[in-house]
């Protein structure tokens, strides 16, 4: 029964078709998303159509007193509110004598400097602010919080009314507010955006990584929120002429300098003599606000269709904010400084709780002590929720952030990991210490290519040049399997199956050639013809580099397969600890005996190597399926 479901996991694992394959739809899919958004924004016709026009009013209005056939303050009294096409008058002149055209093309100076000061000064305070406060939360989350309140509550066209009032006709200084006043949009756009995406396994994966915050926000969080920004930034261009103009047209504008609302205000109060003096700053209006919209819509429909730049919604598990965890790891006694300690894992006493919603606790790990000498592999045993990936995990820094170690020390190389930095955590962290997750499609970043996630941690943890870490990872690919590295490198995720994702993060997890590490249940979210590979590929490598390995997984196959030592864990307790040889010709707890007898189909103990013979065959079988 099992075949057919091998069979499609084999082929969703050969390389992705080439040209003329006949199978088109990845191709063009990987295609569109090796384009540019701008040139994919431009491929569109409305695109194409928002940009020419945005750009020639730009550019007219750049090179204005170039082109402009007067000065815009030239008076020729004799000419006033002549209508459009009298010769040297092609727009008409307005009820003083000034050309039209020209005004209009001087005016749209200072309208796209108002409307764009208005857009960095918004982006800039609403982004930067919203994904500090979304990122690290905390006091700074609820104060900012608190002003973005404020600043919504305020009627933003009073505060301009008002500041007119008291600083005078200044354009530059009304932009400038207006942009402080609509950046709470941004905040609140690009913080729900980073809440989400902080909780998203990728990030996790790139803290394990040993990646710093700061290079967590800027490749991973700003690179998935970036779409919303650039759209929303379109509306408020949009937005800002508008009401620039509207400000204007009430007579709040500077009457020195000629603007589109200036120009529109003029023109209504001529409307009886010089009707057509309304159309022009009203069809310049109309355009460039028009354009804007339609641009924002262009972009957003070009990235909603590529699913490069998608934000998976679902919040597939509580992660924690590295540095709160430190925050409750340091609250344990503990030393940076290196004890004496044989093992490279040294950890005692562990326990992890959690706050139940009556003020009660949940112990989930109690007093756990294990150790991982070099090169050795520990199987971490027992059934679901008996509290291995919670060990994992404290391990690894990734406990959710309202877990609590409230004992206990965790040793690597004698180095007391709840004594650590964050700079110092993140040091061992990819370094010394890797992590195999079991879910690999979700630890994977979608917006980045396979190629990009490989080769930037190799970049900052060991230094190596662009090419040298790309040569490395294309022979990592290779390594775990992958027929065409080449190809799955210049992949994003979307692209690649579960199997070859998880062989993607198992290079990545080696890349920076750590001495311990983590995989948890490495194979559980595959299908068993992979399972095995990727089983095989784990037991080469860590021959090879002699890494110590904390294998999390509950199937006793696996573990004597791949392990030298196993500890047993029941309700959140290691029940037993033992060599892996010693365990299975003489099991001492029950609860070991009741697990491998519903493994290994019951019966009195057998001797150690007819146990591993049994659970070696059985891989065997399942990976000759
Ligand atoms: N965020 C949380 N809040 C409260 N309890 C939690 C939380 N996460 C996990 N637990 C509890 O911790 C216990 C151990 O869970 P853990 O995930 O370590 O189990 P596991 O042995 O790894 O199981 P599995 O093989 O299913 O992953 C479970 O009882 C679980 O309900």
């Amino acid at each position: 029964m099992k075949q057919p479901k091998s069979r499609l996991q084999a082929s969703s694992e050969a390389p992705l078709p080439t040209k003329g394959s006949g199978e088109k739809q990845p191709k063009s899919a990987s295609a569109r998303a090796k384009q540019g958004l701008v040139r994919r924004v431009l491929s569109d016709p409305l695109g194409a159509i928002a940009v020419t026009i945005i750009s020639l009013i730009v550019v007219a209005s750049i090179f204005a007193q170039a082109i402009a056939p007067f000065a815009a303050d030239f008076v020729n009294i004799s000419v006033a509110n002549v209508p459009p096409l009298t010769p040297g008058h092609l727009l008409g002149a307005d009820s003083s004598g000034r050309d039209v055209l020209s005004r209009l093309l001087v005016a749209g100076q200072l309208t796209l400097i108002g409307a764009a000061l208005t857009v960095v000064i918004a982006v800039s305070l609403g982004v930067i602010v919203g994904l500090i406060a979304g990122y690290f939360g905390g006091i700074f989350d609820t104060v900012s919080n608190w002003i973005a309140e404020l600043l919504m509550v305020l009627p933003s066209k009073i505060v301009l009314v008002a500041l007119f009032a008291v600083v005078g006709p200044n354009t530059i200084m009304t932009m400038a507010v207006l942009g402080v006043m609509v950046a709470p949009g941004f905040f609140r756009l690009v913080r729900s955006l980073v809440i989400s995406v902080k909780n998203e396994l990728y990030v996790d994966a790139a803290r394990v990584s040993g990646l710093s915050d700061a290079a967590i926000i800027g490749r991973h969080v700003l690179m998935t929120v970036r779409a919303p920004i650039v759209i929303q930034a379109s509306f408020v261009a949009g937005i800002a002429v508008v009401i620039q103009a509207g400000l204007e047209f009430i007579g709040l504008g500077d009457p020195s300098t000629p603007t589109w609302g200036g120009m529109l205000q003029e023109a209504f109060l001529a409307l009886y003599k010089a009707p057509t003096l309304i159309i022009w700053p009203g069809v310049i209006i109309g355009l460039f606000v028009g354009s804007f919209i339609l641009l924002g819509n262009v972009v957003r429909d070009t990235l909603e269709g590529g699913s490069s730049a998608k934000v998976s919604g679902k919040a597939v598990r509580a992660a924690k904010a590295a540095q709160r965890s430190l925050k409750k790891t340091i609250t344990l006694e503990g030393t940076a400084k290196p004890v004496d300690s044989p093992a490279l894992l040294n950890v005692s006493d562990l326990q992890v709780v959690y706050p139940n919603a009556d003020g009660t606790t949940k112990t989930v790990v109690h007093d756990v002590s294990l150790s991982v000498a070099k090169g050795e592999v520990l199987g971490l045993v027992g059934e679901s929720g008996s509290g291995k990936t919670q060990t994992a995990f404290a391990i690894l820094g990734l406990l959710p952030q309202e877990a609590m170690i409230s004992q206990g020390h965790m040793l690597v190389h004698g180095q007391n990991l709840a004594a650590l930095t964050v700079k110092e955590r993140n040091a061992l962290l990819g370094r010394k210490i890797a992590y195999i997750p079991q879910e690999p499609m979700s630890n994977l970043d979608p917006a980045f290519r396979v190629g990009y996630q490989l080769v930037e941690p190799m970049r900052s943890l060991l230094g190596l040049s662009r090419s040298a870490a790309r040569a490395e990872a294309l022979a990592l690919l290779k390594r775990v399997g992958i027929n065409d590295p080449e190809r799955t490198f210049n992949s994003y995720p979307h692209q690649i199956s579960g199997g070859m994702a998880q062989r993607v993060l198992i290079a990545g997890a080696i890349s920076c050639n750590p001495e311990l590490l983590i995989a948890d249940e490495p194979t559980t979210a595959l299908d068993v013809t992979v399972q095995a590979e990727i089983l095989d590929i784990l037991r080469g490598l860590q021959k090879e580099r002699g890494m110590a390995m904390i294998l999390v997984t509950h199937n006793f196959g696996v573990v004597a397969d791949l392990c030298d030592r196993v500890a047993v864990m029941q309700l959140g307790r290691i029940v037993e600890q033992n060599t892996s040889q010693e365990l299975f010709s003489a099991p001492q707890h029950s609860y070991t005996k009741m697990l491998l007898g519903s493994t290994l189909e019951g019966g009195p103990a057998r001797p150690a190597w007819q146990h591993k013979q049994d659970a070696v065959r059985q891989m065997e079988e399942v990976s000759n399926v």
